[in-house]
């Protein structure tokens, strides 16, 4: 008597920051199924294989996302495993969003050198070098702190904080949630605060992504859902959708549900940090796609989209 046990196999990176969040995935499901076997196949993305380009330079068309992507059409794997900021808000024909986890803190975080251990973000001295490879995070520091110094910092987190220890940079701003998934939550000096630096579409959020015409895998990960989380990203998503945004634009947010009543802000800002738009909606979460269009819509009418416009012209010459 045999019986033959079904496998579902999960596409995943390679980075360690996505093996831990994969392996997380396959483990909740996992309990959910113990009928079934859940296998991880771990591939590269072009992202991953880029590290001497600045990521804004290299534009955001599903950088980390498309090799997974090519892999669940090609039938190889049955879903893929995200950090859902990097997942382009549109997806291939074929493939969709089909569940969103529980969220993560989504702010960002200060990471000092030792040398500027005394320091808040409000009172590092004049020159301070603080390292980021995003535009958002740039604009915002630069429109609060523009006595600041940035650089630009690539590479996975390891080295990010190696490059930080070295004394290359004296700050740099990471996302809490990878910090803290990797185990790095005690190197966090400061969480910023939404005033100061409102986060990526999705941050700290995992998107699970499958074929549309997959009900049963769908339905399989559906059970990874958290509602409020999921209520909170998609009008997050549709916020940057509506605006032509990717993961390289000074685009940030901030959601914040009470029972049914949802609230998103939004800011879209120069590069040089001179103009930053800010603005907020608030309806039922059921209603999370609206909101975001309502956003786009209102900073569009106080000249995002010029703002944007004038992005694109740099980055694509
Ligand atoms: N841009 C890279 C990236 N993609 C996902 C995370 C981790 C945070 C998350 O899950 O949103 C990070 C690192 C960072 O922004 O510091």
């Amino acid at each position: 008597m045999t019986t033959a046990t079904r496998t579902v196999r999960i596409a995943s990176r390679k980075s360690q920051l996505a093996l831990v969040q994969t392996h997380w995935v396959q483990g909740e499901l996992a309990k959910l199924y113990p009928e079934i076997t859940f296998e991880v196949d771990t591939m590269s993305t072009q992202g991953d294989n880029i590290l001497d380009v600045a990521l804004a330079k290299i534009g955001d068309k599903g950088l980390f996302t498309k090799e997974l992507e090519v892999s669940m059409l090609r039938r190889d794997s049955d879903l893929a495993v995200h950090s859902l900021k990097d997942l382009p808000t549109h997806l291939p024909e074929g493939l969709m969003l089909g569940a969103i986890t529980e969220r993560e803190d989504p702010a960002d975080a200060l990471v000092v050198h030792a040398s500027f251990q005394q320091y808040q973000l409000a009172t590092l001295p004049e020159g301070t070098i603080v390292g980021t490879s995003s535009l958002r995070r740039l604009a915002q520091l630069r429109h609060h702190y523009p006595h600041l110094e940035f650089k630009d910092i690539r590479g996975n987190l390891n080295t990010r904080l190696a490059k930080l220890d070295s004394g290359e940079f004296d700050a740099i701003v990471l996302a809490v949630a990878g910090l803290k998934r990797l185990g790095f939550g005690d190197r966090i000096h400061e969480v910023l605060p939404p005033e100061v630096s409102l986060h990526a579409v999705g941050q700290g959020a995992l998107g699970i992504e499958c074929r549309t015409e997959d009900p049963e895998i769908l339905q399989l990960i559906k059970g990874l859902e958290h509602p409020p989380t999921a209520y909170r990203c998609l009008a997050e998503r549709s916020f940057l959708r509506e605006l032509e945004g990717g993961c390289q634009v000074p685009i940030g947010v901030n959601t914040t549900l009470t029972g049914d009543n949802l609230t998103l802000t939004g800011m879209v800002a120069s590069l040089d940090g001179q103009r930053l738009l800010r603005d907020s909606v608030t309806g039922s979460a059921t209603k999370a796609e609206d909101l975001g269009i309502q956003l786009a819509d209102r900073l569009k009418a106080q000249g995002a989209g010029e703002i944007l416009a004038e992005i694109f012209a740099e980055a694509r010459p």
